[in-house]
């Protein structure tokens, strides 16, 4: 497919299946060559294929569709194009292909050579792609390190963009009509109590992403993981537990070996009225004078 601005069109023929990648909330990410030459020349390509009966999702499908292939910035996957296949009743979505998998695999298998310095980097970038969204008015709703891709041991990318909302242009916050489907411990209290999505409640998952990034991404750390098995943690009830406990300004602890600095930063992502949280580019500039004066 050429470098037109125009969604590039991928023939379904000529895209190989290597193997699946993962399962998201919309459907499964698979691992594929697109290779017309038919030489294995081609290039790796990640695809998300729509599941088929589910034709509600093909609405929804086309505005992911939409919404990633308008953005550009170096901290979010970049959309290639679509492949339609069965006439045009199936759909694809072709994305670039990061080959480290997610944050949350690569800081398990490679916690000893990541320093607090790296994992300060990668929350600068993450933060420089949360300001991208936000100045194109989008809010992500599901900033988790499960969604954060590794490119390479010094660049990470925004991905999933599955539930990602754009807010109206009258109003500061998108409201949904049902309970979100990813784990409430990502949620800013406003999300779990009135369903309202905002930058700002972006910026309370941030907080949660900078305490995954501090723990390495380990279960035993954070009580968030452990307790998603079964989802019996996202009854009406639980989710009220964990608002109360919020109110009474419980919050999660600060990660093992954490610096002061950063647990401080995480707890100001996490001040229960939406308006005291920082905004992403006071957070990347605070980011960016940690990296400067880090001693390790
Ligand atoms: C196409 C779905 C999608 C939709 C969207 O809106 C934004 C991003 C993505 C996406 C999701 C996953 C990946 C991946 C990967 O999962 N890579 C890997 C590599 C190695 C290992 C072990 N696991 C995994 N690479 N590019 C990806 C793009």
């Amino acid at each position: 497919p050429g470098l037109s601005q125009e969604p590039s069109l991928y023939e379904e023929r000529h895209l190989r299946y290597i193997n699946l990648l993962g399962k998201g909330n919309f459907g499964s990410v698979e691992l594929c060559r697109y290779d017309p030459l038919g030489d294995n020349t081609g290039e790796l390509v990640a695809v998300k294929k729509l599941q088929p009966n589910k034709q509600s999702n093909m609405a929804e499908f086309q505005r992911e569709i939409h919404t990633i292939s308008s953005l550009h910035c170096e901290n979010i996957v970049k959309y290639l194009g679509v492949c339609y296949s069965m006439g045009r009743l199936n759909m694809s979505l072709v994305m670039e292909y990061l080959p480290n998998g997610s944050l949350v695999s690569y800081l398990e298998k490679n916690r000893q050579n990541v320093n607090s310095k790296r994992l300060l980097l990668f929350a600068s970038q993450i933060c420089k792609g949360m300001e991208y969204l936000q100045s194109m008015r989008y809010v992500h709703r599901d900033l988790a390190a499960r969604n954060i891709l590794v490119a390479s041991e010094t660049l990470v990318k925004i991905a999933d963009f599955g539930l990602t909302k754009i807010i109206p242009f009258d109003k500061e916050y998108y409201r949904v009509t049902h309970p979100g489907e990813s784990p409430i411990f990502w949620y800013a209290p406003e999300s779990i109590t009135e369903f309202k999505f905002s930058h700002k409640s972006d910026v309370w998952s941030f907080g949660i992403v900078l305490h995954e990034l501090f723990s390495y991404c380990e279960h035993k750390q954070n009580p968030k993981k452990v307790s998603m098995i079964g989802n019996d943690m996202q009854s009406p009830s639980i989710a009220m537990h964990l608002v109360n406990i919020l109110k009474e300004n419980w919050r999660l602890p600060a990660p093992l070996h954490c610096p002061p600095r950063v647990y401080a930063m995480m707890l100001n992502c996490w001040a229960y009225n939406s308006e005291d949280r920082p905004s992403f580019s006071s957070l990347g500039e605070q980011i960016k004078t940690y990296i400067q004066d880090d001693r390790e």
